[in-house]
């Protein structure tokens, strides 16, 4: 049978590329570093079986991450495969389609949980059953300094691994946990007994029918149920008539998704399987991600497959292939024909820092050349100063992977304190800004609104009504804040809150320099909150940034707070337009941009030097096309700038 080379707009593709193109083989491997075209010949691969007549709904493409869904997806359009026909291509993440294979199977679905916080009862009442089942052989093993909610952000943390390397379904059924056998698969005795006590709960006493699901549950559950042999290859939620099956970011793949991978392919027999990943990409070993389950693993389990290279870079230039190929410690070539420019900016400070790149966008949306510009952030605080240059000059900008800084709930916290402590409402004039600033308040001062009328209500439902009558107007917000928030707030939040609004209350430039950051005491207010430690000391971060902020402004304590009513207007009037935008790195995987900027490459700023961060910044540094810019502090450069031989 002829087979005529689907011809992609926009692209010659090379040989290489060419050869993946058309390749038959059942199995078929490529790893490749980043920007060698993997996503972009997957999508040729693809294209190439619509071209000989596959249907798109017999077309699989899983992906770990829901960025690397949309950058398959914009590679698909940008080759020019219709965009009606990539809507009916099944491009999923590996949980959203181990979800929908369990409803299918079994029925109705579980309740899908999303944050540690609503995660975290069950982590704590799965401790103290751990620790008081009346048969349990080793007590003295299960004691524990910390109090179990403190323990909650750790165990979560070990869940993921038990669930990614699927750990326990390796042992003998008949095998009792005991403290050597958990030392030997590397946790503490606690940890096992209380992860058994929290998928007991999990799964509300009913293995089939689990009460919730936390992120990477279903991908689980499907695992495990095909483990069990309760779905098999043969049952119809799995075979679903595939043409073709692929993964892209193979490298995120870790035991869990890899079982149910493994059970895909034994379902479709006829589908060829073609995987592509970078092991220089893992950035999520914490889930039990992988590289060896494109290499050995694969070849044990699944079969050996061919395996075919993408040896260039059709992204960014040899100058920048160098780079990062010292930095990863591999070989990195890339197209001749392509200029990256890389620029090395030494800024002395966090505050010129942000100052140097509101220029650099400033410039970008004055210039033609270049189209999108992405600022890559280590961390959402780091975003603070910048934002707050933006808009001192007026820069439009989006924020992808974070919330704007002046939305966040602890800006929208100190911003109530002060409206309420001052009685200024200026910046919160509508119901929708003060319905925010009262989720804020109750968020961090925990309490809850327990109204009669709304019993019949579940407590989101019953806060969000309450709210949004509260909301209402100025009057009747400060009356809800007074009944409802500080009344029945946690007494030390309470005292916080308290403590702060009196230093807000004096309007003293000096008083509000000197003292506020001790009475809020923002990392214990919301250590009280979120489970992860991370995500308190974000919460710490921001309110320090803003607070410098404020008071670098030298406007006093109310023109501070007009200041950012009048910043927060700003950014309402400032229309996007996606040439801006500032990120997370995670954010950014599988995408590109014109010009990338990764700012705050000093030691103590970017991360601690180890294989996952210095994957982070090898992440971040190869997703710019013509311009990569990265600044750090001269005083104290990374290590990964010498080790990526950008400076000496
Ligand atoms: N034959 C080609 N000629 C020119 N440019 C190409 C060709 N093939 C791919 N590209 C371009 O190379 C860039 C990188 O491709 P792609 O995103 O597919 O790489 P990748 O290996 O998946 O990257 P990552 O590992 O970072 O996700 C894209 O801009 C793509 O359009």
């Amino acid at each position: 049978m002829s087979d005529v080379p689907f011809q992609p707009t926009g692209i010659s593709p090379s040989a290489e590329q060419l050869a993946i193109q058309l390749r038959r083989t059942r199995l078929l491997i490529v790893e490749a570093n980043a920007g060698a075209a993997k996503t972009t010949t997957l999508a040729l691969r693809i294209a190439q079986a619509l071209q000989r007549g596959a249907q798109p709904e017999t077309v699989l493409a899983l992906t770990y991450t829901a960025p690397a869904v949309t950058a398959l997806q914009q590679r698909l359009t940008g080759i020019g495969v219709p965009r009606a026909v990539v809507q009916k291509l099944r491009i999923q993440t590996f949980e959203a389609f181990s979800l929908a294979v369990l409803a299918a199977a079994q029925g109705e679905a579980a309740r899908v949980i999303t944050a540690p916080e609503q995660a975290r009862p069950y982590v704590v009442r799965a401790i103290e059953r751990a620790q008081s089942l009346p048969d349990e052989r080793h007590p003295d093993e299960l004691m524990a300094d910390a109090q179990p909610r403190d323990l909650v952000e750790g165990l979560l943390k070990s869940f993921d691994v038990i669930k990614g390397r699927m750990l326990v379904e390796h042992l003998d059924p008949e095998q009792r946990m005991t403290p050597a056998l958990a030392d030997e698969l590397g946790f503490g005795y606690l940890t096992m007994r209380a992860w058994a006590c929290y998928e007991f709960a999990r799964k509300g006493g009913h293995p089939d029918r689990p009460e919730f699901r936390f992120h990477g549950d279903g991908t689980y559950d499907l695992a495990r149920a095909l483990l069990s042999g309760e779905i098999d290859a043969g049952d119809d939620a799995l075979r679903q008539g595939l043409t073709l099956i692929c993964v892209d970011e193979m490298h995120d793949v870790n035991r869990a998704a890899f079982t149910v991978l493994k059970a895909v392919l034994a379902a479709n027999p006829r589908a060829a399987f073609v995987g592509v990943g970078d092991r220089d990409q893992v950035i999520h070993a914490q889930t039990g991600a992988e590289a060896g389950f494109m290499h050995e693993h694969f070849r044990a389990e699944i079969g050996p497959p061919e395996v075919l290279p993408l040896t260039r870079s059709h992204r960014f230039s040899p100058q920048l292939a160098r780079h990062v190929g010292a930095l990863a410690g591999k070989p990195y070539a890339a197209d001749e024909a392509l200029q990256t420019l890389v620029r090395l900016e030494p800024c002395d400070t966090p505050r010129l820092a942000a100052a140097f790149i509101a220029r650099q966008a400033q410039a970008h949306q004055q210039q033609k050349e270049l189209a999108s510009l992405r600022v890559l952030l280590r961390h959402p605080a780091q975003s603070v100063l910048i934002e707050h240059e933006l808009l001192r000059l007026g820069v439009p900008y989006d924020t992808v992977g974070f919330a704007p800084y002046l939305e966040r709930p602890e800006t929208l916290l100190v911003r109530g304190l002060y409206a309420i402590a001052c009685q200024d409402d200026t910046g919160l004039e509508s119901p929708a800004q003060r319905a925010a600033l009262l989720d804020a308040l109750l968020l961090f001062s925990g309490a809850r609104v327990d109204s009669i009328e709304l019993r019949h209500l579940d407590s989101a439902e019953a806060q969000r009504v309450a709210v949004a009558e509260a909301a209402a107007s100025a009057d009747t917000t400060r009356a809800f804040v007074d009944a409802h928030v500080l009344r029945s707030a946690h007494p030390a939040a309470r005292r916080q809150l308290d403590a702060a609004m009196s230093v807000l209350r004096t309007r003293d430039a000096d008083a509000f320099e000197a003292s506020f950051l001790n009475a809020l005491d923002p990392l214990a207010l919301a250590s009280r909150v979120f489970v992860r430690q991370d995500d308190a000391a974000q919460v710490l971060d921001n309110i320090t940034q803003l607070h410098r902020v404020a008071v670098a402004e030298e406007a006093g304590v109310d023109g501070a707070f007009r200041m950012f009513a009048a910043m927060d207007a700003a950014r309402r009037r400032l229309r996007s337009h996606d040439r801006v935008a500032l990120s997370s790195i995670e954010a950014a995987k599988g995408l590109e941009f014109d010009h990338v900027i990764v700012p705050h490459l000093s030691r103590g700023e970017f991360g601690d030097g180890s294989t996952e961060t210095r994957n982070l910044l090898y992440v971040a540094m190869t997703r710019a096309r013509r311009q990569l810019t990265l600044s750090f502090d001269p005083q104290r450069p990374s290590r990964f700038l010498r080790d990526a031989a950008l400076i000496d």
